[in-house]
């Protein structure tokens, strides 16, 4: 299966990035195809207008629906396809998790809508969702300037969990927030050398001896989670 990944973007340029490393290799090996596009390709004015001024006052500029509203049609079509799955990054969207990156990696196409200034006419939204499969997500609470930087971590979390991906696809299992998992944060890492700047390895982890390096590394995960995340304990 080969996952086609478009992005629409007033900055396309940022998807440049997708070419290199890991996610280069998924486009080498015809795991995903990627492409970006400039919104404003679907502006018509001298100026190539995106934006214009909030209905009901306020303070910025919201993002033109007639754009967005082409470039769909340009893009992925006039038919409704729920197969489709257009995602809007914005700080009011559901938490984005490993389950949705999950369950997002055996869709065959991703559309990101990534919206600029204080946001995308609610009709874009409303329109999509007639259309296609919608996902709002929110990578946290806090704001980027734009939708592009949330596009590329969604992409990088949904592309690294394609079958074939991965060289070692049994460290994915392992991870956390992998299925499966006890919702517990990572315990700490170490490898040679065994002392280094005055700092030693844990002995346990030279012993050899694998059930006590399990009981420490569980304890150390069930340590570290309660004292940085004690929401995933409940
Ligand atoms: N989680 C999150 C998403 C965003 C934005 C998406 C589009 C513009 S700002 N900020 N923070």
């Amino acid at each position: 299966m080969t996952m086609r990944l478009d992005y629409l973007s007033i900055f396309p340029g940022y998807f440049d990035v997708l070419d290199i490393s890991l996610l280069g290799k998924a486009v080498d090996n015809g795991l995903v195809e990627v492409h970006a596009h400039d919104l404003r390709d679907w502006t018509h004015d001298r100026h190539r207008t995106v934006d214009d001024t909030p209905c009901g006052g306020g303070a910025g500029m919201v993002m033109k629906p007639d754009p967005w509203g082409e470039a769909f049609d340009g893009i992925i079509g006039i038919e409704p396809d729920p197969s489709v799955h257009v995602i809007f990054p914005t700080p009011s969207g559901i938490p984005f998790t490993q389950s949705a990156a999950q369950e997002l990696s055996t869709v065959e196409r991703v559309v990101f809508c990534c919206g600029r200034y204080e946001g995308i006419d609610h009709r874009v939204i409303d329109y999509a969702r007639t259309m296609w499969t919608v996902h709002e997500l929110s990578l946290g609470d806090y704001v980027l300037n734009g939708g592009e930087v949330a596009a590329l971590a969604i992409t990088e979390a949904v592309v690294r969990l394609i079958p074939g991906f991965m060289g070692n696809p049994e460290s994915l299992a392992e991870e956390s927030f992998s299925p499966g998992q006890e919702r517990l944060l990572e315990y700490p890492l170490f490898t040679r050398p065994v002392s280094w700047r005055g700092m030693d390895v844990p002995e346990v982890l030279m012993s050899g001896h694998h059930g006590r390096i399990a009981e420490w590394r569980r304890e150390e995960s069930l340590l570290l989670t309660r004292d940085r995340r004690p929401d995933l304990t409940d």
